[in-house]
């Protein structure tokens, strides 16, 4: 893709009025000697000693309790690769604005100098005392898998790797809208995924749960095909092996009803999007350049339905859409983890609600006058007021079902939407 058109704005957008794009605010009336007593020395030595004699009370007391780390060593961001922890933070602060934005919850992003998972694994499980959860955030494959499995254990809070399952849980509800509507069913769709790292294996994955078939689908990575005559796969590209004689991408595309990118950008050409099957579905997900660009696809094919993981055109299968809305389910149940079965209610949810009619207030952010699920609809816009209606819902009933929850569904909390719709 070209060069991104609005670079000065959004480097000015980053740097004024002020630089960055969060602050810290303070909660409580404080303006008094009084007030001061309070907060600080010596009222605040009473919390101290509560939470010293029974540590839950640290939901009482402190902010914890919606307090989440976005957490990086900066090895895999966006599509840009490895930039380093501190070139990340944008990236971070980014991902705190749509928490505090969308779900209203608390971030402090941190980025850590840590290139071996001991050393991050260390830092995470030492820090994780201040939060209510963790999420990690681009960081590479296979780091990330060991790192996450091991915070998973070591930790009593949810430890969820946002570009695994935030990821996965999105590609999930759009794949099966427009499966649904090329009149496909995920069970029989042949799925190319490009890119076997943390989004390509997580995506892959859930879409194994919810009905598609391990030997329908065919997983690349820089040396192509993973298939089963290859000596060189980590354990997780492994699971993906296949007996097949397909090599190159080229190769794969001529069967794919889907082709999911997750791995890089223009890696996609328009001969390949013209040999796939009638009726295709290209998510081109990659950041911020997409493995083809919509214009370039669209040209050649005028049956596919497109996503990219971008804000500036139709169906962004991004995980926005996810990771504010599952911590706020996970907190509001004070969730110990976040599991397979929450991972799907949350996909389940946003399926539903994109055959939802579509309120005044996303057409008005969208400038649009009319939008409707269909080819250019396939999921929710991240401006849709309800998604926080929907997906902490069906996260919290979830996890109150499966018995992570440390609390029962909370009391202001509407019914969860249950049933999933389309080709299940
Ligand atoms: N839209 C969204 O919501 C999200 C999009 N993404 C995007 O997915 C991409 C991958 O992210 P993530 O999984 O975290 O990163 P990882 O580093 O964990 O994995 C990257 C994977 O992509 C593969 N890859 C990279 N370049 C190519 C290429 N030219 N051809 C084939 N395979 C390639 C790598 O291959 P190898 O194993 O051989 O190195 C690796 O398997 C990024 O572009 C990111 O922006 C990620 C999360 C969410
Ligand atoms: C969206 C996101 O998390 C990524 O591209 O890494
Ligand atoms: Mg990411």
């Amino acid at each position: 893709m070209a060069e991104y058109s609005r670079k000065q704005e959004a480097l000015d957008y980053h740097a004024f009025p002020q630089p960055g794009k969060l602050a810290i605010s303070v909660t409580k009336p404080f303006t008094t000697y009084e007030e001061l007593s309070l907060a600080y020395s010596p009222g605040v030595a009473e919390p101290v000693k509560a939470i010293a004699a029974n540590p839950e009370d640290a939901f009482r007391y402190t902010s914890k309790g919606n307090l989440i780390a976005v957490i990086t060593n900066g090895t895999a961001v966006l599509g840009l690769g490895n930039t380093g922890a501190l070139a990340s933070k944008p990236v971070m602060e980014g991902k705190a604005v749509l928490f505090k934005k969308f779900a209203d919850v608390n971030v402090f992003d941190i980025e850590v100098d840590a290139d071996n998972p001991d050393d991050f694994v260390d830092t995470v499980a030492r820090i994780a005392p201040t939060f209510g959860g963790i999420n990690l955030e681009d960081i590479a494959a296979p780091h990330c898998f060991e790192i996450e499995t091991r915070l998973i254990e070591k930790l009593d809070i949810p430890v969820f790797h946002d570009d695994q399952h935030g990821t996965a849980i999105i590609v999930a509800a759009g794949l099966k809208n427009a499966l649904d509507l090329q009149g496909k069913r995920l069970e029989d769709a042949v799925i190319v995924c490009m890119g076997a790292g943390a989004a390509g294996v997580a995506s892959m994955k859930l879409l194994l749960e919810m009905g598609a078939k391990l030997d329908n689908v065919f997983m690349l990575d820089r040396k192509g095909v993973i298939h089963s005559d290859r000596d060189d796969l980590t354990p997780q590209k492994a699971e993906f092996a296949t007996k097949t004689n397909l090599r190159t991408v080229d190769d794969a595309m001529r069967n794919a009803d889907v082709f999911i990118g997750l791995s890089g950008p223009d890696t996609v050409t328009q001969d390949m999007i013209r040999a796939m099957p009638p009726r295709p579905v290209v998510f081109a997900l990659s950041n911020p350049n997409p493995e083809i660009s919509p214009e370039l696809a669209m040209a050649v094919r005028d049956d596919l339905i497109m996503a990219t993981g971008r804000s500036d055109y139709p169906n962004q299968i991004n995980n926005v859409l996810g990771f504010p809305y599952i911590f706020r389910g996970a907190l509001d149940v004070r969730a110990r983890r976040i599991n397979t079965q929450m991972h799907i209610a949350a996909a389940n949810a946003l399926q539903a609600l994109a055959r939802e009619p579509v309120p005044a207030s996303v057409l008005e952010a969208h400038d649009q006058t009319s939008m409707a699920f269909g080819p250019e609809y396939i999921i929710p816009s991240p401006f849709d007021p309800r998604l926080i209606d929907f997906i902490p819902a069906a996260v919290a009933a979830a996890a109150v079902e499966t018995g992570v929850a440390r609390t029962g569904y909370p009391k202001h909390y509407p019914q969860p939407v249950t049933a999933t719709t389309g080709s299940d």
